[in-house]
């Protein structure tokens, strides 16, 4: 069997990654034959609570969780990693924005940049769910200079599922039924979930979902609006955000960058964008990506609409806004 690696999952005593820890420990992620140590990071106030995560890990019984390492000390929890799930940070309340986050939690990934830098692998993979999941990976890049940029991503693959999810149902299909739906730019309710480029299949023939659903309307309207604003409507029906479905879109996500996607298929990550499809330079932009050899590569020349256009420009302004935001507050600290 392989040597273990080292995986640190941050707000280790919240919500999803009591969800998370489970599925990775179970080896949904990196395999059935990777042993794996677990490092879990938290706040000192959260202590006794991570003791208790630590002993449902035990009884769980995992035959590939060789250690777990508990910890309040980022330079502990970020020691040696392969791979980080940055998901510590504020969740929304309802009524708030993800980005009305930002000035409370920009200041976590600040810190977590300055330890991943000194202790991590220079190859470690960090996914940010933590909101605002864009902004607060460009900012955890900004400070670990030292590490690739490419090795920084947020995660919308939530709102993949979502979106793939909503046709799935529409269609009345089972969801591995529907691939290629695109999650362009932020993780919030300016994204534009674009079914475009979407493939159905419907009597044993893929076939794409704007013919097969027929529905322009709908494909540009509620469904847009649905998956924009799924998040807020699991805060008001739960009193509290997402957090099954985000650990396992967690999962997918570095599960795919980890193993590759499959040929003809694409997925969503929010990534450091080099301007592709008139998006803004610098940000991390949620774009199609294929993955080989554990490297993403944003798709491209793939056929923009109008309304795509515009929906992009609308999302990569506010990604500048936050960006200047986020280095403004960071300035002032
Ligand atoms: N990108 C996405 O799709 C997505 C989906 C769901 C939730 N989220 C976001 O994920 C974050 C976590 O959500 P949750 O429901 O697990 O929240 P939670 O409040 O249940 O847990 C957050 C945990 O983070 C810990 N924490 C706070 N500051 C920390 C720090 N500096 N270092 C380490 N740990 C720290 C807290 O003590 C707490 O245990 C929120 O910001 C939420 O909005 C993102
Ligand atoms: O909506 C939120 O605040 C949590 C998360 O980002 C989600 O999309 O469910």
């Amino acid at each position: 069997m392989a040597e273990p690696i080292r995986v640190v999952v941050t707000g280790a005593a919240g919500q999803i990654a009591y969800s998370l820890l489970y599925m990775i420990a179970r080896g949904e992620v990196f395999g059935k034959d990777q042993p794996l140590i677990l490092h879990l990071l938290d706040i000192p106030p959260m202590v006794g609570v991570l003791e208790g995560v630590v002993m449902e890990l035990a009884d769980c019984a995992l035959p590939l969780l060789r250690q777990v390492v508990p910890t309040t000390d980022p330079l502990v929890g970020f020691k040696d990693v392969s791979a980080a799930f940055l998901v510590g940070a504020m969740p929304r309340k309802e009524g708030m924005e993800r980005k009305d986050l930002l000035s409370a939690n920009v200041k976590i990934f600040k810190v977590q940049g300055e330890a991943l830098d000194k202790v991590a692998k220079k190859e470690v993979k960090v996914l940010v769910v933590g909101n605002p999941a864009n902004t607060n990976a460009f900012v955890c890049a900004n400070y670990a200079p030292s590490i690739p940029r490419e090795n920084f991503s947020a995660m919308t693959r939530l709102d993949q599922n979502r979106a793939s999810a909503q046709i799935a149902t529409k269609m009345g299909v089972p969801i591995t039924s529907v691939n290629n739906i695109i999650i362009w730019g932020n993780h919030s309710s300016t994204q534009y979930p674009d079914a475009g480029q979407g493939k159905v299949l419907v009597n044993g023939q893929w076939k794409s979902i704007v013919e097969a659903v027929g529905d322009n309307a709908f494909l540009e309207g509620a469904f847009v609006e649905t998956v924009q604003k799924r998040g807020a409507a699991v805060i008001a029906a739960r009193k509290m955000s997402s957090a099954m479905s985000a650990a396992k879109a967690a999962c997918d996500h570095m599960h795919d960058w980890w193993n590759g996607t499959a040929p003809g298929q694409f997925v969503s990550m929010g990534v450091f964008s080099d301007g592709s499809y008139g998006s803004p330079k610098d940000v991390i932009f949620s774009f199609p990506v294929e993955i080989k050899n554990k490297q993403w590569k944003i798709v491209g020349n793939l056929p923009i609409s109008d309304f795509a256009k515009s929906k992009l420009i609308l999302t990569g302004n506010e990604l500048q806004e936050e960006k200047n935001e986020a280095l403004s507050v960071l300035d002032s600290n």
